[in-house]
């Protein structure tokens, strides 16, 4: 099959930046694909990469994007290297878009400048959502609003502020919220080893009080990647279970760990983990545990990487893609983008 390809690269900025243990990220940047086939059937694709987390750049997309003809084969596409995670994510999906694979490809009919269908619309439904909350004491006053729109599984960023007064707020956290609530928390790499047998501790004994009916899910990447078998050391030592994510951000790092034992959870970033068939086989192949989260991509790399996750999410974990609290409306600006072309 041939392609007649375009791209659109976009900023988007965030409504409340993120912060991190990694630091402030205020504009999201990425590239609109668009691969229409012989038939005039269009197929949408994104490249929204995240360098900090182990991806390519979002330059390197671009450069990727410039050297390529007008005119593109299956054979380029399956043959993107692997040093460039979320290209092969986004012209992949794009093919699968295009083809209909997922029963909403959008028809050749429409018109050249429209996106269709409207992708908000088009989220795998049975899938359970978690909210993210904002490092320190913010957290606090941010969940009840998402509570009220549905979210009953939260995200919290640790490894940012002083380890005690996060303990602090992570106590009145877990006094306020409601029953039934699952917690995540996600230092992203931010704690020494003590820091992380201290949280370790700390939610263990929460777990081991019975009269407090709210779940702590996991802790997310405790350590830096380097320090793998520090953590599989400490998932071995405590109930609370961990999560891996940076650890885990590329497929190839994915096969890795795994084939360094790795039986923990792992969290799943579609749109710079790499290929979605090579994806699909491995999760099939070993059934391991997942959780999907969102590179705070624009709806058309979350439909791409909710159709993923609705495919291969196991033990009803909560996928990480409530995030639009980080952002404005998108629907205008992703159809303008279009407009000029
Ligand atoms: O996974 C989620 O629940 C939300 C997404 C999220 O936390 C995230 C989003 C962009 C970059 C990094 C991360 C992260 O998990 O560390
Ligand atoms: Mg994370």
């Amino acid at each position: 099959m041939t392609y007649k390809f375009q791209f659109r690269p976009y900023r988007r900025r965030f409504v409340r930046s993120l912060t991190t243990n990694h630091g402030k990220w205020g504009i999201r940047e990425g590239i609109i694909l668009r691969l229409t086939d012989e038939s005039g059937k269009v197929g949408w694709g994104e490249i929204a990469p995240i360098s900090w987390f182990g991806s390519e750049t979002v330059e390197q997309g671009l450069d990727f994007c410039r050297q390529l003809p007008g005119e593109i084969t299956d054979e380029i596409i399956f043959s993107i290297p692997d040093e460039l995670p979320a290209c092969q994510f986004g012209f992949e999906s794009a093919c699968e878009m295009g083809s209909g694979e997922w029963g909403v490809g959008s028809g050749g009919d429409e018109g050249d400048n429209f996106i269709t269908p409207n992708f908000s619309l088009l989220t795998p439904n049975s899938l359970f959502y978690s909210a993210l909350l904002s490092a320190g004491e913010a957290a606090l006053n941010q969940w009840q609003t998402l509570w009220e729109q549905g979210y009953h599984t939260f995200k919290w960023k640790i490894g940012v502020y002083a380890i005690t007064d996060e303990l602090e707020i992570f106590e009145s956290l877990i006094q306020t919220l409601p029953a039934f609530t699952k917690l995540r928390l996600d230092a992203n790499c931010g704690l020494s080893h003590e820091e992380a047998n201290l949280w370790l501790r700390t939610c263990d004994n929460f777990k081991a009080n019975p009269e407090l009916p709210l779940e702590i899910e996991f802790i997310e990447q405790p350590l830096p990647v380097e320090q793998f078998q520090e953590m599989l050391e400490l998932s071995r030592c405590y109930k609370t279970a961990i999560a891996l994510d940076e650890s885990v951000a590329t497929l190839g790092q994915l096969a890795a760990c795994y084939q360094q034992g790795w039986r923990g959870i792992f969290v799943i970033k579609p749109g710079i983990v790499g290929s979605p068939s090579r994806l699909r086989k491995f999760c099939h192949q070993h059934k391991i545990d997942t959780v999907f989260s969102s590179v705070f991509e624009t709806a058309i790399g979350r439909l791409a990487a909710l159709q993923l996750a609705a495919e291969l999410s196991r033990n009803n974990r909560a996928i990480g893609f409530g995030i639009d609290h980080f952002f404005e409306q998108e629907d205008t600006w992703l159809q303008s983008l279009w407009n000029d072309l």
